[in-house]
């Protein structure tokens, strides 16, 4: 008999159909209480859980008593309980590599589109304002041979640093918890401490995970290091920046600006200042929202629940020490 699996997430018709030849699958349309209820058996039975974004905790975890993997289809996993899945022995599988080049793209993307007022301007050509030769209030601010510090210097770093160094001719900062020799000989990247990182970069661009040690790691204190010209950029998770520190920097004109692909709650609510600031571009965490990449993503998810319910956890495994 095949085992159950839990999907929730649609999928694309063919990674659907290899998922079913491996599986009995359930879709559900999400994981809360009430989906978890109505399917009551198949939740009971699963032993294996497929989706993303969602939150998967010990309340979650004690109506599943046969799961034995979880795929999510991001990189990041902090929507998980970490320790609730080791109690269990539950492998947690995800997908770095597969978009790590897209999402150093949006990266790239956020610090042109903020030093060069691309989305701000491009609204007032829409608006009918663009009537004579433009002077200096359409004018941005220069991106090559500034100062890019990374605060996160992993996969996506490093993909972003590449960019920075052979296409712009950015000097490179990072801060890190350990050397990263590839950055240093690839890319003449320097390593500094965070405030030291903060005080001297133009573009400040954090790519961290979200953990308890980077929860609000960017306050109200450390954005004051930043020079009033400097722009923050946010890739990583909303809740590693101080998102209320953040607006009071924007309005007093501490920073520049601020490119933001992540929030502290998402969807970003209606009536967040963010969205009345000119200075700042707020994306959709379309991090690695191209159709390549999401269906690379997916298919990564697909093999990696497959591989985990046959006991192979040697890649792409969070805690593959506790299923072993
Ligand atoms: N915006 C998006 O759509 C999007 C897409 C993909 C990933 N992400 C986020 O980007 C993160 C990074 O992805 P990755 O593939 O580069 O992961 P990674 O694990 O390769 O890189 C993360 C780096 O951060 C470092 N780090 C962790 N805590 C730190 C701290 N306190 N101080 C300094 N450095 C610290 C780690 O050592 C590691 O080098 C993900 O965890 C996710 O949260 C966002
Ligand atoms: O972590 C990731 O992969 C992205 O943020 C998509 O959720």
């Amino acid at each position: 008999m095949k085992p159950s699996v839990i999907l929730y997430k649609s999928l694309p018709d063919d990674l659907l159909a290899r998922l079913e030849s491996h599986f009995t699958v359930t879709q559900v349309k999400n994981l809360s209480p009430e989906t978890v209820e109505q399917h009551a058996e198949a939740f009971a039975n699963a032993e294996g859980l497929l989706g993303s974004s969602e939150k998967v905790d010990e309340a979650l975890l004690a109506k599943m008593p046969k799961l034995r993997a979880t795929s999510t289809v991001s990189v990041g996993y902090d929507n998980f309980d970490v320790d609730a899945l080791n109690a269990r022995r539950i492998a947690l599988m995800h997908t770095p590599t597969v978009l790590t080049e897209t999402v150093a793209d949006t990266l790239m993307t956020l610090v042109l589109t903020t030093a060069r007022r691309a989305l701000e301007v491009a609204e007032r050509v829409k608006k009918g304002e663009w009537t004579k030769s433009i002077g200096p209030d359409w004018f941005g601010i220069d991106v090559h041979h500034k100062t890019l510090g990374i605060v996160g210097m992993g996969r996506i770093g490093l993909a972003l640093a590449q960019r920075a160094h052979f296409g712009f001719g950015m000097p490179i900062l990072y801060n890190a918890r350990r050397q990263h020799q590839e950055a240093e000989e690839r890319f003449n990247a320097r390593p500094c401490d965070l405030d030291t990182l903060l005080r001297e970069s133009d573009f400040v661009c954090i790519v961290l995970p979200l953990t308890e040690e980077t929860h609000h790691l960017i306050n109200a204190e450390k954005i004051a290091l930043m020079k009033p010209s400097a722009i923050l950029i946010n890739a990583g998770r909303g809740p590693v920046v101080d998102e209320p520190a953040l607006i009071d920097a924007l309005k007093a004109g501490k920073i520049h600006a601020a490119g933001l692909d992540v929030f502290e709650q998402e969807p970003l609510p209606a009536d967040s200042p963010l969205l009345s600031m000119p200075n700042v571009v707020a994306l959709p965490h379309i991090g690695s929202a191209t159709h390549e990449t999401r269906y690379n993503m997916a298919a990564c998810a697909v093999d990696n629940l497959i591989d985990a319910l046959n006991g192979n956890v040697e890649k792409n495994c969070v805690n593959p020490q506790t299923v072993k």
